[in-house]
């Protein structure tokens, strides 16, 4: 057994091809699932052990098809945050419903209203849902994505244009290739390569993809449980399961039961109507970038620690069991702090204390300043007004509402003490930590998939980022969720130059097709 493991893996180490390391993961296939009972009998053209390796196969011949949808997608500039780009998010959920609809998904859109923009109602985009078979005797898997992506432009630092997808390296570059668009794109070449293969999908698939989770998913949680739970959309949902993180490191799988959640601000401080000019102006007005920076400096202290009172109060203290955990995992303070060329990283770069501020521990970080001169050159203008941007990632025990009461309570303190005639705003989204069961057998198939892809046993991680719909569909289905990251821990999601390795997006598919394939044995 150790000696095909060894081998797999040395075919990675040598990049040996695909076709090789797919002969290799067939033997292994075979050892290992000959004498597998399926508790669903499926209703199958071959053997049950046949259907991977064929699955396999079928996904290393369709390589070039893969890479070309996932160009088209990637084209289509569907930022969330700037409603410039409101009508390629529209088009990115169409297209995206005709890719279900291809595969013989049931889809519809639906509406879930607007969002407010400066006092303007601007219509927010439609979420898709889908549905893929409802054979009772099969187990059902609701699956999450997102469609939209984080603004990027050229200028920022990319090295080629980020809405076109080029390869470089055996890395797929542009903006939403790993975030979230190669994985979701995944799904659809899963379930594809069972009908290449001539084999009946072994579950039934729900989908939600929406195109707002970049900016805190507006109205999805109330489409979720004001209209689809009460119409019975989760009555048959098993298993949840969301691909929308990444590896801890470049090379270990992993299997992510937690998320940070998110409480993010606007600070906004105006001292008057217009931009003034500062040669004309300065020295006669209370300026408002001076307050706003005043204000963003008093919330975190030189090594990350939040100044806002009480902030810790409710954060779960940490027990002897949980200190371990973080200790067996397979994380590389120095590899990821060569990958973002950072000087030294926070709290001396111990790997457990790393990982402890990345998942259990709040952050603060600011985002940006609308309104400041952030173009180059030197422009003497006095902003009139400034929005000042920040967020907190939130842990669980720590309840959105008494986060945004402590922080504005903090805010509004300071600013008394400041003690400025100008006007000042604060306004605040939030979403929930999210944690899981991984010793459910839902996580053990997940893992079994992995290996059975990645030939080594998969971490069991926790994520500093925040998706806002998982705790909603954990609530919303009762059911256990899991997220299965399709991409690498350096793949820069939202930052310049993101991209997915050809490894991962390829293998992600094989790995969908097995994690299917491995709940259909799951009990129903
Ligand atoms: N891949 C998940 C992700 O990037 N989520 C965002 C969610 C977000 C953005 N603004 C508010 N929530 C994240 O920043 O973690
Ligand atoms: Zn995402
Ligand atoms: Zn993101």
């Amino acid at each position: 057994m150790s000696v095909i493991l060894k081998a797999i893996r040395l075919c990675y180490d040598f990049r040996l091809p695909a076709s090789t390391r797919t002969s290799l993961a067939i033997n292994y296939y075979n050892i290992f699932h000959k004498n597998i009972s399926t508790a669903v009998d499926l209703p199958q053209t071959m053997a049950s052990e046949k259907i991977l390796p064929n699955i396999f196969q079928f996904v290393d011949k369709n390589i070039n098809s893969y890479k070309s949808l996932l160009k088209e997608a990637v084209a289509i500039p569907s930022v969330s945050c700037d409603v410039k780009y409101r009508d390629d998010c529209v088009r990115m959920v169409k297209w995206m419903q005709d890719k279900l609809k291809e595969v013989g998904a049931t889809t519809e859109l639906r509406d879930v209203g607007f969002q407010t923009i400066d006092g303007k109602e601007v219509k927010l985009p439609p979420v898709l849902i889908g549905t893929l078979g409802n054979d009772k005797k099969k187990n059902t898997i609701c699956v999450y994505g997102h469609l939209d992506v984080q603004p990027a432009l050229k200028s920022d630092g990319w090295l080629t244009e980020p809405f076109e997808l080029v390869e470089r390296d055996n890395k797929l570059y542009g903006r939403g290739s790993t975030d979230d668009k190669g994985p979701v794109l995944g799904w659809l070449h899963a379930i594809n390569a069972y009908k290449g293969v001539g084999v009946e999908l072994p579950v039934n698939l729900k989908f939600v993809f929406e195109c707002m989770e970049e900016s805190g998913s507006e109205g999805l949680d109330a489409l979720l449980i004001e209209q689809l739970k009460p119409a019975g959309f989760f009555n048959d949902v098993d298993y949840v399961c969301i691909s929308d993180n990444y590896w801890l490191g470049t090379t270990k799988p992993c299997i992510t039961y937690g998320l940070r959640g998110i409480s993010y601000y606007f600070l906004e401080v105006e001292c008057a109507k217009m931009d003034l000019h500062s040669g004309v102006y300065g020295g006669t007005v209370h300026e408002a970038m001076s307050d706003l920076i005043y204000l963003m400096g008093q919330l975190v202290d030189k090594d990350g620690k939040i100044l806002i009172t009480d902030i810790y109060k409710s954060v779960a203290p940490l027990t002897e069991s949980e200190k371990s955990l973080y200790t067996n995992i397979d994380f590389d303070p120095e590899a990821y702090r060569k990958s973002i060329e950072a000087p030294k990283l926070a709290h001396n770069g111990v790997k457990e204390q790393l990982l402890m501020h990345r998942w259990r521990y709040p952050s603060l970080s600011l985002h940006g300043i609308e309104g400041a001169a952030f173009q180059p050159g030197a422009k003497t203008v006095i902003p009139g007004k400034v929005i000042g941007k920040f967020s907190i990632r939130l842990v669980p025990n720590q309840e959105p509402e008494e986060v945004e009461k402590l922080v504005f309570e903090y805010i509004n303190k300071k600013w008394a003490e400041r003690g400025s005639p100008n006007k000042m705003r604060i306004t605040a989204q939030s979403g929930r930590a999210w944690t899981e069961n991984p010793d459910h057998p839902h996580y053990q198939a997940a893992a079994r998939a992995t290996k059975l892809i990645y030939q080594t046993d998969p971490d069991m991680s926790r994520e500093g980022g925040s998706i806002p719909v998982t705790i909603t569909l954990q609530e919303a289905s009762g059911r256990n969720v899991l997220l299965l990251p399709m991409g690498a821990g350096d793949d820069m999601a939202h930052s310049q130059n993101e991209k997915i390795n050809v490894r991962n997006y390829i293998e992600g598919i094989k790995l969908f097709a097995a994690y299917l394939y491995e709940v259909s044995k799951l009990p129903k």
